[in-house]
């Protein structure tokens, strides 16, 4: 029996990234709700920042070529941060507060630890540093016309901050991405059942799938589950079509008569990608089922993790409008050895020794998820590589995901 070649790793990544088009619209949001919403225009800004010259530090502002050592400045002003200061006159000094505008004349601030106020009220400076110190000049952070932040980004407390600082108070972001789970197999209990039956284990995907979509963000108006047998798969793939923007799925996408997902999105849609060279999580369907984009991924668990982190989740970022940066790897050395190279990309869970060595767990079976909960990221085997002491390989640690 032949059987169709596998799909490189990085072609398949490729395919996504650059086959999923934004599927939502954008909605304007008040400040205090867009926080980890995807921004949907670029902000530009239509003021500087800071808007005038303003003081750095609490102490006096002069012209930098009245001073010399010893000369006594007489204070013609107060300046608090909030008001319009006048023109400085001439050979005096200004008192002048963190915050406030540096007024028409002045052109540095001396702090006043630096200055001694004699009897009668007048100033002198031991040193004065150099023109321009403490003042933080109109525009320094940002500039009138600038492009702040690009379309796609996830806003942080930072962003809001920065968007607070420019007078904007309502933001366009894209809506939240509409997902529909469904998980499927004749075998699965929800995790509420009293006990298991024989044959019987917990729906652990499900549950998994809702919290990896929270994490990003997106709304999950329905998560179903499926015996498996063509009419359930269908009814629920029809069902979550109707109201969600995108659908994912665990399970039933292998080779056997079992398997309906494939057999049901053949039958009603179309499938763009099959046997993907990714262990674990070979099979995995990306296509459309009644109209609606589909994701379907491997019914194991730590496949169906693996393939979310590195195929879903990339989908599920381009899809919302977000935009899409690999996720972050540093290179590191393992202590594993292995002669054997193999076809596939490995994602090895492993945990970081002290020495940033990476140490796999000993369990790496596509079913046990146990290793993923007590290592620290993925060590990343390219196919046909071996495992040796003296090379280094890319590691990814979950917190990139
Ligand atoms: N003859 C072949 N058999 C298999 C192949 C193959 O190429 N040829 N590929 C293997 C690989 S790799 C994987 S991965 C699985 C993928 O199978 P499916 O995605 O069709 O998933 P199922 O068969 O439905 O289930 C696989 C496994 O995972 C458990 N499972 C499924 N859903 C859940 C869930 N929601 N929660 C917890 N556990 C779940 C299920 O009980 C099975 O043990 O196919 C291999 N076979
Ligand atoms: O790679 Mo499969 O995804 O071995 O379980």
């Amino acid at each position: 029996m032949s059987h169709p070649p596998m799909m490189p790793f990085e072609e398949a990544l490729l395919a996504i990234e650059s086959a999923s088009p934004c599927l939502v619209e954008k909605e304007s949001l008040p400040l205090n709700q867009a926080l980890e919403r995807v921004l949907a225009i670029d902000v530009i800004a239509d003021i500087n920042i800071p808007p005038a010259d303003n003081s750095a530090m609490d102490g006096y502002a002069l012209c930098s070529d009245d001073w010399q050592d010893k000369r006594l400045f007489s204070v013609s002003q107060r300046i608090p941060a909030g008001i319009a200061p006048d023109t400085l006159q001439p050979g005096t000094c200004a008192r002048i507060f963190t915050g406030a505008m540096i007024p028409k004349g002045a052109d540095t601030v001396i702090m006043q630890e630096n200055a001694h106020i004699d009897a009668s009220g007048k100033v002198s400076f031991s040193h004065i540093g150099s023109k321009g110190d403490n003042v933080r000049k109109a525009g320094q952070d940002v500039t009138k016309g600038q492009i702040v932040l690009t379309k796609g980004i996830r806003l942080k407390p930072q962003h809001i901050g920065m968007l607070a600082s420019l007078g904007i108070e309502q933001v366009y972001c894209y809506e939240k991405l509409k997902i529909g789970i469904l998980t499927t197999g004749d075998e699965l209990v929800p995790p509420a059942a009293d006990r298991l039956e024989i044959g019987q284990i917990y729906n652990s995907n499900s549950a998994m799938l809702v919290s990896l979509i929270q994490s990003l963000g997106h709304s999950i108006p329905h998560v179903l589950h499926a015996k498996d047998n063509i009419i359930e798969t269908e009814n629920a793939l029809q069902a979550l079509s109707r109201e969600c923007d995108l659908i994912l799925s665990s399970g039933g996408v292998s080779v056997g008569e079992e398997d309906h997902v494939k057999q049901v999105i053949e039958q009603n849609g179309s499938l763009n990608l099959w046997k993907v060279a990714i262990k674990p999580g070979k099979p995995i369907v990306f296509g459309r089922v009644f109209e609606t984009p589909f994701i379907g991924l491997p019914g194991n668990p730590s496949s169906t993790l693996v393939t979310f982190h590195w195929f879903a989740r990339t989908a599920i970022l381009a899809h919302s409008g977000e935009r899409y940066k690999r996720p972050t790897r540093f290179k590191v050395q393992t202590d594993a050895r292995r002669s054997k190279a193999i076809a596939r990309d490995e994602f090895i869970r492993a945990s970081l020794t002290e020495q940033n060595k990476a140490q796999p767990h000993a369990q790496q079976s596509s079913g046990a998820l146990f290793a993923s909960c007590v290592c620290d990221g993925y060590l990343h085997i390219p196919a046909k590589h071996t495992i040796e002491e003296n090379l280094t390989y890319d590691f990814y640690p979950f917190s990139s995901f």
